[in-house]
This record gives C-alpha cells, sequence and structure tokens, in this order.
C-alpha cells in the first residue's frame, strides 16, 4: 500500500508578482494573485488530494461509485488528484523510468535520429534546442527535452483490425536503442486500460451510464511524453514547462522516487501548489480540457507548470488519454447551475483542433511550418497558424 499522507505545501513565485500568465484551451490567459485577506481572496485548494483506487475494478457497481463520487469532487475543486494503489505495478515503473533514464543519456546525434520533424503527428525527440527554438527561449536553453510516442493504428502491438487507408505510421524510434519501443509499449498497454476504467469513473461521476463515453473514446488519441529537465538555476526566470492546461480528456503522469519535484498546480488564487512524487507508483492526474469541454465545465482543467530547482535531474512521464480524432466534442451533460462556464464547443473534429494547438506550440520552430503544413493542408489552418491568432 502506498502511504497516504499529505505532502508539504509550497508557493513559488516567479510571476511579476502580480498575474500569472499561462495558456489555456488554446487562448492565453492570466490570473491575478491574492494573498490570504486580501479583497478578492477566494476559497480554492492548497493541496492535491489524494485518493485509493484499489477498487477501480471492484465488481461491485456501487463501490465503483463511491470512487468516482471521490473522483468528482477533487475534478470539480482543484482539477488534480494524485491515484494511490493503482492497477499499474512498481516493477513496470523502475523499468520504464530505466529506459528512458538510458535514452535520454545518448548522445544527440543518436536522440535526433528519431527527431519529430521526421513524424506526421510530432512524434519522437524534442531536443533541448528544439524547445528553446519553440518558446522562443533562447539558443543555449536546456530546459527539457522529450520523447513521444502513442496511439498508432499501423502498429500490430497496439492495432489487430485493418489499417485504415492511408493511415501513415505515427511513432518513430531511436535506431540506438532498440529496447526503448518494447519498454514504452508495454508500460503504453497497461495505461490504456487504467484510462479507460477512469474513464468509466467519470462517467458515474456524471451520473451517466459508465460506458457513456466509449463511443467518442474506441481507438483514443493518446500519448507518452517522456521528459528529462536538467537541474534549473535557482535565479533561473524561464519554467522547464511554461504554464499551461492539458489538451487532453485527463492526463495520469509518473513522477519517479530518485528524480526532483517540480511540478507546480495553480489554484483560484494564483498560487503555485507543489504536486511532488508520492511513493508507491502514485500516479499524478489531471483533468485536461476535453473532459472540461464534455462535463461542461463540472470538471476543471487546471493550469500546471514544471519548475525544476529541486537541485537534480527529473524525469516524468505524463499518458495524455483524448478522443477519437474524428469525434466533435459535445457536453454530455447540463451545465451546473450558477456556473460561469463558457459552453461554447466546436463542430471541427477534436484531431483537426489537436493537431492545430500541437503544431501552434511549435511555432516558433523554423521546420514546424512545414510539418503543419503536411499534416493539415487546410488554407484557413495555415493562415491561422501564420498569423498566430488562433481562437
Ligand atoms: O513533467 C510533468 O510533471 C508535467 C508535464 C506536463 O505538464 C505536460 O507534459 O503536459
Ligand atoms: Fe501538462
Amino acid at each position: 500500500m502506498a502511504s497516504l499522507t499529505a505532502q508539504e505545501t509550497v508557493y513559488s513565485t516567479t510571476d511579476d508578482g502580480k498575474y500569472v500568465t499561462f495558456r489555456a484551451g488554446g487562448k492565453p490567459g492570466k490570473r491575478l494573485i491574492r494573498q490570504p485577506g486580501e479583497p478578492g481572496w477566494v476559497e480554492s485548494f492548497d493541496r492535491i488530494p489524494i485518493i485509493d483506487f484499489t477498487n477501480i475494478n471492484h465488481p461491485n457497481i456501487e463501490v465503483r461509485r463511491k470512487l468516482a463520487n471521490e473522483l468528482a469532487d477533487a475534478a470539480e475543486n482543484v482539477g488534480f488528484w494524485y491515484a494511490a494503489n493503482t492497477p499499474v505495478d512498481e516493477t513496470l515503473v523502475a523499468k520504464t523510468f530505466a529506459a528512458l533514464e538510458k535514452f535520454f543519456s545518448l548522445p544527440n546525434e543518436q536522440k535526433s535520429e528519431a527527431s519529430w520533424m521526421k513524424t506526421p503527428g510530432a512524434r519522437g525527440y524534442e531536443s533541448f534546442a528544439d524547445v528553446a527554438a519553440n518558446e522562443g527561449s533562447g539558443n543555449d536553453a536546456t530546459l527539457r527535452e522529450s520523447f513521444i510516442m502513442g496511439d498508432d493504428l499501423t502498429d500490430p502491438k497496439q492495432y489487430s483490425g485493418p489499417v485504415p487507408e492511408g493511415m501513415k505510421t505515427q511513432n518513430i524510434w531511436p535506431a540506438a536503442m532498440p529496447e526503448l519501443k518494447q519498454a514504452l509499449d508495454d508500460y503504453y498497454s497497461v495505461l490504456i486500460p487504467f484510462a479507460r476504467s477512469i474513464l468509466h469513473l467519470f462517467c458515474l461521476a456524471l451520473g451517466l451510464e459508465e460506458n457513456a463515453l466509449d463511443k467518442s473514446h474506441k481507438n483514443p488519441m493518446a500519448a507518452l511524453r517522456a521528459l528529462h529537465y536538467p537541474p534549473q538555476d535557482a535565479n533561473e526566470s524561464a519554467a522547464g514547462f511554461l504554464a499551461h492546461a492539458d489538451f487532453s480528456s485527463f492526463t495520469l503522469v509518473l513522477q519517479g522516487a530518485k528524480y526532483g519535484s517540480g511540478l507546480e498546480v495553480l489554484n483560484m488564487n494564483g498560487q503555485w501548489i507543489s504536486a511532488p512524487y508520492v511513493p508507491g507508483a502514485t500516479f499524478t492526474c489531471n483533468v485536461g480540457d476535453y473532459l472540461q469541454t464534455l462535463s461542461s465545465g463540472r470538471f476543471v482543467s487546471t493550469v500546471h507548470r514544471v519548475v525544476n530547482k529541486s537541485g537534480s535531474e527529473r524525469y516524468s512521464l505524463p499518458f495524455f488519454f483524448s478522443p477519437d480524432p474524428d469525434a466533435v466534442l459535445k457536453p454530455v451533460v447540463n451545465k451546473k447551475q450558477g456556473s460561469e462556464f463558457e459552453t461554447e464547443y466546436s463542430e471541427e473534429p477534436i484531431g483537426k483542433q489537436f493537431m492545430r494547438r500541437l503544431m501552434f506550440a511549435r511555432r516558433f520552430h523554423p521546420t514546424a511550418k512545414r510539418l503543419a503544413e503536411l499534416q493539415i493542408p487546410d488554407k484557413d489552418w495555415k493562415y491561422e497558424y501564420i498569423t498566430g491568432s488562433l481562437p
């Protein structure tokens, strides 16, 4: 059993002191920073709740419903929660992190053989220099490097049905480390059923049939993003990962015991609440934008960032679970009374919205524009991409 202990609350203040700025829902946003007792201070979380997932697949639906209600409470009031005692075992976690450490320690040329620029959907390796170029943070910034793999209907390890016509191979793998594919495939194949069970809990929590969202998550867009953050200087003002909300239905992040912490979650008072590692293969999880829309804003896609001032290397492994690329996302429940949530949604299939946001995040990168044109050869889209006027 993981120990269900509350963690320390830490505030950090690398913002301008008055506002925190971020990107959420594809738009820039800002939040006023308020100290306790100041006008406008609101009740908001100061820690991330820990939920025991032992009963996630319990045969009795009433037992599952009880867990679903705990999850709903966290999803409504925080948007983040720790999932302890999940079906994912610690040996698998240790093996996966060992593979990631090995991959990131390869020479740059070997990692770059599997560059994201060679794939249709920006899978593969994103170097320190790529991140610096994307975020305009300067050429020598070494804030993070990452490796992405995800859903791929051309990969028989993932999908046994007939490959849809015109479907391209999505993932790319480094020739220098063939065992990376094995390690990430193994982990991914355990995360998919775990995520499906969580989706069922969210349906119960919304008062729907457990399988109500299965039809929009048949061949879900799902991805693992392995991340490596070297320790940042104490006076470095850039974040390892800028403040953002996720474009996913929900995200399940693994953090490793021996690595530095640095994940921080924004509460309603503009305070950064730390979300460090919790022992026992415990996941740090959050609601993403798509579930926020599906739930009419009942579940909140909360802004977060990474600032690794721990003094040690940090590796983390988010798993993003999103709807089918051809799904059109509409709220499946009514808005809560008094909710100020914007209920506007787009009729555009979510896969296209997803790619647009993915490419927008790389808009300063010289090669990203070419990649964007390959992926979505759509005039309007290109226009939006070039001018940066995304909705
Ligand atoms: O590194 C982490 O813990 C979180 C990274 C993250 O927020 C993301 O990949 O969207
Ligand atoms: Fe994120």
